[in-house]
């Protein structure tokens, strides 16, 4: 059985949540669609050799395009070699891009998607935990560089995504765990029965046998359906009282921060798991969130074995870095922060001293 989840955007799509979901990608490549590309990771070299067979077997030419694993996917080089492979194979406008991977390749191949001819049509086949919950989906795309996390790229939108449940049975344990820093931010700004869930069982949470592995899946792909819906180009500040997009951008002021220091060799979640913590401590300086519920931070993090601090001397280098967050303004740095539980805000231009005191809490 499988559960789809709907995305309310300009052309309306699904996240189908499941297994054995490969008989829905034709549909999704869609009618008069001739060459399909297969963008992989190195790591999933026989799942991105399979889609491809199975393409030609439904009548597609096919393509797989290996790209390299982790961050090291996201450069300027390999999107350059992606562009050479679709002019070599003749790629044109009616012709589509599919990402089979976690959220490095499907933010890249997002991105070839966006510029090749100016956009062709794109479908995303998470394979992290990350990905499904996250990156998958809402029609971010981009690459790093050297002067900052997903500085370059574009709003470009899958066609549709298809969950495959088994394909996080053979993903490595901290990988799983660095997927978990986005479920539980989904549970911080908008869900906090995602909290409940994970709280009752660290240990099993940890590993996608848990009972509620699916439940989590649905819950926080079901936050980021909502946000991206109601704000895809995250242009909603601070409207009635409540954020659009931005909320999903919590801890990642910091976080993309320590991925820049660490020179992309960090897990994106990971670095985001001592970016939540230090913008909870960074409100509770403020005297805007309470005692419990910036505890519960660490609390809930550390349970799950994900890092909640980082080295007192690199403080000059994250300041250097959040300068060049997507956030800013001008030289107004913006944090997403919380109000209160499920209440994320913006904290706008904090006194030094503040930001100061947060990293003293987590360094
Ligand atoms: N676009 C967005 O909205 C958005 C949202 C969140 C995160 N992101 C981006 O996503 C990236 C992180 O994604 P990630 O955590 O999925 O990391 P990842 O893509 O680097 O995947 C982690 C590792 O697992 C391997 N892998 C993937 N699937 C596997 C499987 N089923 N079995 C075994 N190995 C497998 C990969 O090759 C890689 O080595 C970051 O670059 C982050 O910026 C984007
Ligand atoms: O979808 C969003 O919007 C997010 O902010 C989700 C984040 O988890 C994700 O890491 C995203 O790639 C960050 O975007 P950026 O605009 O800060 O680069
Ligand atoms: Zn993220």
């Amino acid at each position: 059985m499988s559960t789809r989840i709907r995305v309310d955007a300009a052309s309306p799509y699904d996240v189908v949540i499941g297994n054995n979901l490969l008989d829905e990608l034709p549909g999704l490549i869609g009618e008069g669609v001739q060459r399909v590309a297969v963008i992989h990771p190195r790591a999933l070299r026989s799942t991105g050799d399979a889609i491809r067979d199975d393409l030609v077997s439904s009548g597609f030419t096919a393509h797989a395009i290996e790209i390299p694993d982790a961050e090291e996917a996201k450069s300027a080089e390999v999107l350059a070699y992606c562009w050479t492979v679709l002019g070599q194979a003749g790629f044109t406008r009616s012709d589509a891009i599919v990402a089979v991977g976690g959220g490095t390749t499907t933010d890249l191949g997002g991105f070839v998607a966006a510029t090749w001819l100016r956009g062709v049509r794109f479908v995303t086949i998470p394979t992290t935990l990350l990905g499904m919950v996250d990156a998958a989906v809402g029609g971010k795309t981009g690459i790093n560089t050297a002067e900052g996390k997903n500085l370059v790229g574009a709003f470009w939108e899958p066609a549709g995504v298809l969950c495959d449940l088994a394909a996080l049975e053979t993903l490595p344990r901290h990988d799983y765990v660095s997927g978990l820093a986005e479920v539980v931010k989904c549970g911080f700004i908008a869900d906090p029965v995602i909290l409940d869930l994970v709280e009752k069982d660290p240990a099993g949470a940890s590993t996608p046998a848990y009972d509620a592995t699916a439940e989590l899946i649905a819950r926080s792909i079901q936050v980021k359906a909502d946000s991206v819906g109601a704000d895809l180009r995250e242009r909603t500040t601070v409207a009635g009282g409540t954020i659009g997009r931005e909320a999903l951008n919590y801890g990642h002021t910091l976080g993309h921060a320590i991925e820049r220091t660490e020179r992309y060799k960090w897990r994106h979640g990971a670095a985001i798991s001592i970016g939540m913590v230090f913008v909870a401590e960074l409100a509770r300086a403020a005297g805007r969130l309470d005692d419990p519920t910036a505890d519960r931070h660490r609390a809930v993090l550390e349970s799950l074995g994900l890092p909640v601090s980082y080295r007192a001397d690199a403080w000059p280098h994250l300041q250097d870095a959040m300068k060049l967050d997507k956030k800013t303004r001008a030289d107004r740095l913006r944090f997403v922060i919380l109000d209160g539980l499920a209440k994320p805000t913006i904290l706008e231009a904090p006194d030094p001293g503040l930001l100061i005191a947060a990293y003293g809490e987590i360094s």
